[in-house]
């Protein structure tokens, strides 16, 4: 399997459908007729399976009207020819079909597969499925037979394959259309998609591949990508070793601006995972009440009672980066802090409460030296918009709000997007236990820590984003995901950032 155009530091290039579309329009004319196309893509995905599952030897295959569905005939054509039983169903008949797809078909027929219709509780027999029954063609919530054939899948208990793309899933936004096959593996072809990664894609795909079918490199010439996937390679190329004569007055100084009365915690955590990303100095703007546990627990910090603006006095004019909102409530202090940093004439990192006091009052600023860390409700409240509304296309939330608001832009959730002058990028890393309390204050943190130390805000926004998922993973490899707590990723991101060491030999520490 071979990815075009190759990964670099970026990461791996995604696409929209109908940049695939236009793809697959160049390959063809490049002189791969579109069978000849859709041949080679069935191939890989036999071959694929094959390796995968070599035990298997009953198959069901579930075949839509489209090219997708072409690609599953020409596939069980090719495990009937070696030998295996197919259970060829269609929720199309032949007579209906065009062009690749009713070619693939007859000769499926004419190989001897045998077909059945798709109706409603039909059993499927397999000891695996594949779904070939939508591809980037799906348009619109999924309708018909496709429907109940979806449901029938998921509740079948099998392995499932699916081609191109897990069926009902949106190939751009990653959102669900009624119902989206739950694959086990996916292998997709030409180019990979960004709706694979975020939204329910990645809890829909699996295990994915990636198959250039061997399209020629000039195919993808002057084709700028949806988005980036991002990759560890970032880590090395925006991190090189420190310079051996280094001090902490060029590593920057960031001051976080958080917990209001009661929310303590939410403000050390930010300031502890900014000092592990490795922060000259860093210093904590708190309520007074939370000083002391913030000296127990982290004493490198420098931890500033404040019980309003004039306590705050020239703090923020000190550092390089604030990071405001980590516990900052909503009320009078936590409006004082946002003013004061919004005013201090430094880049910010701007999240949780700061975010919903931006949505309340202060609509219609724009800044080109923020990052903006919303989660998808924050997001849907700065956009006026409903929080569904904003994860049925998330890659399209991002990139409003970055051009409502400038700046640099992190959804965050499932498949985190990064939106800002250079683009769209994802995570592709992190994972459920992350669904817990402080991570969103954690990764200010994090981002603070990165502008301090000179990255711009852009690969400071797309670095700390994928640092904190795989701090996260690297925590539940050694825990669990169910557990997990936000204080246990400082000390693996720390080990991530310095990658010249050995992650199985690097001890977290507290
Ligand atoms: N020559 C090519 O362009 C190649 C295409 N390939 C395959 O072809 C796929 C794209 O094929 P198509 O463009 O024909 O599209 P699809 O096969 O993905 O979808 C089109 C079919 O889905 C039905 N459909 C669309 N929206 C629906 C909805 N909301 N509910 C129910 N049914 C719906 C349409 O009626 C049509 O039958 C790719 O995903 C890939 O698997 C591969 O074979 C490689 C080569
Ligand atoms: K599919």
């Amino acid at each position: 399997m071979t990815q075009a155009p190759p990964e670099d530091h970026r990461g791996r290039a995604l696409y929209r459908a109908e940049q695939v579309r236009e793809l697959d329009r160049r390959v063809i004319a490049s002189g791969v007729a579109g069978f000849a196309l859709m041949q080679r893509a069935a191939a890989s995905a036999w071959r694929y399976l094959r390796a995968t599952w070599p035990e298997v030897r009953h198959l069901s295959v579930l075949c839509g009207g489209g090219n997708n569905g072409g690609d599953g005939h020409v596939l069980a054509a090719l495990a009937a020819a070696e030998g295996l039983s197919v259970q060829r169903i269609l929720v199309k008949p032949v007579e209906s079909l065009e062009g690749d797809a009713r070619r693939a078909a007859e000769m499926a027929d004419a190989a001897g597969v045998g077909r059945q219709p798709w109706k409603d509780g039909t059993t499927l027999s397999g000891e695996l499925v594949v779904d070939a029954l939508l591809g980037t063609g799906l348009a619109g919530e999924v309708r018909g037979a496709s429907r109940s054939a979806i449901a029938a899948i998921n509740a079948s208990g099998r392995p499932v394959l699916a081609i191109d793309i897990p069926s009902g899933l949106h190939a751009d936004t990653g959102a669900e259309l009624g119902e989206a096959v739950r694959a086990t593996h996916t292998i997709t072809f030409i180019g990979d998609k960004l709706g694979l990664h975020t939204g329910r894609g990645p809890a829909r795909v699996g295990k994915l591949v990636v198959d250039d079918l061997a399209a020629p490199r000039e195919a993808f010439e002057g084709m700028t990508p949806a988005a980036w996937r991002l990759g560890r390679a970032l880590i090395a190329a925006l991190l090189p070793p420190r310079e051996r004569n280094a001090h902490k007055g060029a590593m920057g100084h960031a001051l976080v601006l958080g917990g209001a009365t009661g929310m303590g915690g939410a403000g050390l955590l930010a300031a502890e995972a900014c000092a592990r990303l490795g922060a000259g100095k860093v210093s904590l703007a708190t309520d007074p009440a939370h000083v002391a546990a913030s000296l127990i627990r982290r004493p490198e910090v420098m931890a500033h009672g404040v019980r309003g603006l004039a306590d705050l006095g020239e703090l923020p004019q000190k550092a390089d980066v604030l990071v405001v909102g980590p516990g900052l409530g909503r009320g009078s202090w936590g409006q004082a802090m946002l003013q004061a940093a919004l005013a201090a004439e430094r880049p910010l990192v701007v999240d949780a409460d700061a975010l919903n006091l931006l949505a309340e009052r202060l609509a219609g600023q724009w800044r080109d030296d923020w990052i903006l860390t919303p989660h998808p409700g924050e997001a849907a409240r700065l956009l006026g918009i409903g929080t569904a509304d904003v994860e049925a296309d998330r890659p399209a939330a991002a990139q409003a709000l970055q051009q409502r608001f400038g700046g640099v832009v992190v959804l965050k959730g499932a498949g985190s997007l990064v939106a800002g002058p250079a683009g769209l990028a994802v995570c592709p890393c992190g994972n459920p236990g992350m669904a817990s309390g402080g991570m969103g204050d954690a990764l200010s943190g994090m981002l603070g820590a990165l502008v301090a130390q000179g990255l711009s805000l852009e690969m400071a926004a797309r670095l700390g984003v994928l640092v904190h998922a795989l701090a996260a993973d690297m925590a539940a490899r050694q825990g669990g995901e169910r557990g997990l707590l936000a204080g246990d990723l400082a000390s693996c991101a720390r080990i991530l950032v310095n990658p010249t060491m050995d992650e199985d030999d690097a001890v977290a520490t507290r």
